[in-house]
């Protein structure tokens, strides 16, 4: 049934008609989840050295050392480990050895039990076999026990590549990415495997090690690098490197540069830079033009970036939601609203806001942790900045947007909607503790 608006078309001649004007020729290479060649990576020829040479040893048979691989959102730390392993996997081919790339993003699993199990997934669906224990009603070391089967069974060496390894906190007090570290580094005397095993996290905090319980900084020693923020200049070759997604002549010369540009003032995140080449070109399409232009990228930098901030807030974790909701509040509810929030005042009304919620509370520096990641997307800013002459320097935050909005964003998931009642007494703690705050030394 066709309403009015319809002109008469149906839905299946609306999917098959061409879009009129079209500026794609390959829509895929400026979609950043695109496995993208080797040889569309550009720069980042230190990291990119580090890893083949930490991975190298692997063709002759030798150790591997454990890898972590940091640094802000879409700076290219999957991408470069991907490229070199999927080398890897084709050069031991050739030597008639089957290396296993056993890669799992930590978002999803919230145990470590659940992670290994997603390995022994992962194991299972590149050789094609089945997984052969369920991922309930067995023990954790039953599972890995059975990973360690398939690695004895069909590889000759193995990567764990653990991305976003942070996320993996879990309900219980102690995050759950300590003892899947634990465990995980120490399969190569526990997993009585030939070969060379590397165990490989990813994670955009820099000082993620700091946050590793004893035990699983001293089984896990890896190699850390570092990867940074992409300029304008970087993102553009990158960008120009993608411009045969788009046909011949649909792109105006000040299109690759602005997105670059925008892209830089974000943090220099890669990913966000394609996205927005390719909503501009969607735009164009949308409009029937045969030339992406500018205007194109300033309205999907308009239209996107701002809800992009708030979708972000949205999918993201309870204890994250909750620091940032805890920031946002301190600077709703203080008298002069100031732009920059300290972080002491912040983080004791995160307390109050758990103790009310009922929620686990993390110390100071998870909550920091989880606020100052904000940044990446775009959500905040954060600096340490003195409070005044002698009396110390203080970690701030700001936000970049409007702090009633983003309580109202994290108050729609309903674990939060109760705390739209608690108006005055979260209002109370934030004046007391600004006070307290002001009036220490
Ligand atoms: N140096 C580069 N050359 C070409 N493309 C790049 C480069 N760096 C990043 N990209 C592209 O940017 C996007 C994001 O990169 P990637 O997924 O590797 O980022 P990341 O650092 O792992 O981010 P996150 O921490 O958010 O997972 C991908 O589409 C990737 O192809």
């Amino acid at each position: 049934m066709l309403n009015d608006d319809s002109d008469g078309i149906s839905i299946r001649e609306r999917l098959q008609t061409e879009s009129s004007g079209g500026v794609f020729a390959n829509k895929d290479l400026v979609r950043s989840d695109t496995i993208i060649d080797e040889d569309r990576i550009v720069g980042r020829n230190d990291q990119l050295g580090r890893v083949v040479d930490n991975l190298k040893p692997v063709l002759q048979n030798e150790g591997l050392p454990d890898m972590l691989l940091s640094g802000p959102s879409g700076t290219g730390k999957s991408l470069i480990i991907h490229a070199v392993c999927k080398q890897i996997v084709e050069l031991c081919e050739s030597q008639g050895k089957t290396f296993g790339v056993l890669s799992i993003n930590c978002e999803g699993p919230k145990t470590a039990d659940r992670a290994v199990y997603r390995l022994v997934k992962a194991a299972a669906n590149d050789l094609d076999v089945d997984p052969g224990v369920p991922q309930t009603g067995v023990s954790t070391d039953q599972k890995l026990e059975r990973l360690y089967e398939l690695m004895r069974a069909y590889y000759d060496g193995v990567i764990f590549i653990l991305d976003e390894i942070d996320m993996l906190e879990g309900p219980y007090q102690e995050a759950e990415y300590n003892s899947l570290i634990y465990q995980l580094s120490r399969a190569r005397k526990l997993a009585d495997f030939g070969g060379p095993i590397s165990l490989t996290t990813i994670t955009n905090y820099a000082d993620f090690m700091k946050n590793l319980n004893s035990r699983a900084q001293s089984s896990y020693n890896p190699d850390d690098i570092f990867f940074d923020d992409y300029d304008a200049t970087q993102l553009r070759h990158i960008l120009k490197y993608r411009r045969d997604a788009f046909k011949s002549g649909s792109l105006s010369e000040d299109v690759i540069p602005l997105v670059a540009a925008f892209g830089s003032q974000t943090h220099g995140d890669a990913r966000k830079a394609i996205d927005l080449l390719r909503w501009a070109g969607e735009l164009a399409e949308r409009r029937g033009a045969d030339t992406v232009t500018e205007d194109d990228v300033r309205e999907a930098q308009e239209k996107y970036t701002e809800n992009r901030k708030l979708r972000h807030i949205s999918g993201t974790s309870t204890q994250k939601k909750l620091s940032i909701y805890a920031v946002a509040a301190t600077a709703h509810y203080a008298t002069d609203h100031p732009e920059w929030i300290p972080a002491g005042p912040a983080f004791k009304t995160y307390q109050f806001i758990a103790e009310t919620m009922d929620v686990d509370q993390y110390s100071r520096e998870t909550f920091v942790n989880h606020v100052t990641e904000q940044s990446t997307y775009g959500v905040l800013d954060f600096e340490r900045r003195g409070k005044g002459r002698g009396r110390g320097v203080h970690m701030y935050f700001s936000l970049s947007e409007d702090p009633e909005t983003i309580m109202e964003t994290i108050r729609e998931d309903s674990r939060f909607a109760d705390l739209a009642h608690e108006d005055a007494t979260i209002t109370a703690v934030v004046r007391e503790r600004l006070k307290n705050f002001r009036t220490d030394n």
